[in-house]
């Protein structure tokens, strides 16, 4: 894959490497699991235990997410978008249904040793303030607990090589203090990169930067996915945003959340500025917003109906005492 002069490649398989069988530590980019869809829930139910009794969240996701896909998710807020991604990283058990990252359950770790392959990106930044961006990206090649060791040398050249990917080749040996908030974020994307996740979740990653700085960090998510095959889910406020990104939208209902309705986008990779701010664009995301603003209208048609009664009824005037009934 060419990228931006030179030629970026994930790691290849661990036998190219010299050390163990791939068919004994496949890749998660790479594996022979890779048939299968990387992200498989169905029908899952989670709530969470409140002083006021348990509060179901989700209520019934179904969703699928095939290697290399990426997935956006939108939906109101409190419908359950947070949840779902931390039940996709097993920090919220589902009641009933099931859910499977890379053939697993959500969090596994047990058998090769190598995790579920998952990587995370959330709304802040969570960079070592300490180190050099250079190294900062080396703590996720570290954490390939699946990859063969790399030496020194060869961490280095691909925390150069990921530097590069995201835009900030030669802010190697920058402290994260001495960058924008938008340059961290990106820092944050190349480690979690690092680690070569089958899937990358991300939470509203771009919320907290301004508006250009946030078309040009989603640019660059969108070449980054693409560039190293990885699969997706992010969750979002921004239709825009989302139907950028993603080969799929995926709009969720209000709590307890579930997925009512999925929008293909048909347009290839690279997408570029053009398409950002382009007409094609613009379509899909009228129709995802219709499709928000439908199931809105009718989650809270009850409440406009008792809002509807109450102005009727103020709006009636009380008859006075001296006026006729009608
Ligand atoms: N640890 C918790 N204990 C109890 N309730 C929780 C907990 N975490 C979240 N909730 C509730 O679960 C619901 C869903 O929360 P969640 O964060 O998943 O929603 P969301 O769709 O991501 O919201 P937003 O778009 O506003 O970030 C909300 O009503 C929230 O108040």
């Amino acid at each position: 894959m060419s990228f931006l002069g030179k030629s970026y490649q994930p790691s290849p398989p661990a036998e190219a490497e010299g050390t163990k069988s791939p068919a004994a530590d496949p890749s998660p980019n790479l594996s022979a699991e890779s048939d299968g869809p990387v992200i498989d829930v169905r029908a899952a139910r989670a709530h969470y235990p409140t002083s006021a009794g348990p509060l179901t969240v989700l209520g019934g996701v179904d969703l699928t997410v095939g290697r290399g896909e990426v997935v956006a998710v939108i939906g109101p807020s409190g419908c359950g978008k947070t949840t779902m991604l931390r039940a996709l990283q097993g920090l919220v058990r589902v009641d009933a249904g099931t859910i499977s990252v890379q053939g697993r359950a959500p969090g596994d770790r047990s058998g090769r040793g190598t995790g579920t392959g998952t990587g995370y990106v959330f709304q802040q930044p969570s960079l070592f303030p300490w180190w050099s961006v250079r190294k900062n990206i080396e703590f996720g090649l570290r954490l390939r607990a699946h990859r063969p060791r790399l030496d020194a040398a060869e961490r280095r050249e691909h925390a150069d090589r990921l530097l590069e990917l995201v835009g900030l080749a030669g802010f190697h040996d920058f402290r994260p203090a001495a960058l924008s908030g938008g340059m961290q974020q990106r820092v944050n994307l190349a480690r979690a990169l690092a680690v070569e996740p089958a899937v990358l979740l991300l939470d509203e990653p771009f919320s907290a930067v301004d508006t250009l700085t946030r078309e040009r960090l989603q640019r660059v998510l969108a070449r980054s996915l693409h560039a190293l095959g990885t699969a997706a889910v992010i969750v979002t406020h921004d239709i825009r945003e989302a139907v950028f990104l993603a080969d799929r939208v995926a709009v969720m209902s209000e709590r307890p959340g579930r997925i009512v309705e999925t929008f293909t986008v048909a347009r290839s990779h690279p997408r570029d500025e053009d398409y950002q701010h382009g007409e094609e664009l613009a379509a899909i995301s009228a129709r995802v917003y219709h499709r928000l603003r439908s199931s809105d209208e009718k989650a809270h048609a009850s409440e406009l109906t008792s809002a509807r009664e109450l102005v009727d009824f103020a709006g009636s005037p009380t008859p006075r005492r001296d006026e006729p009934h009608a």
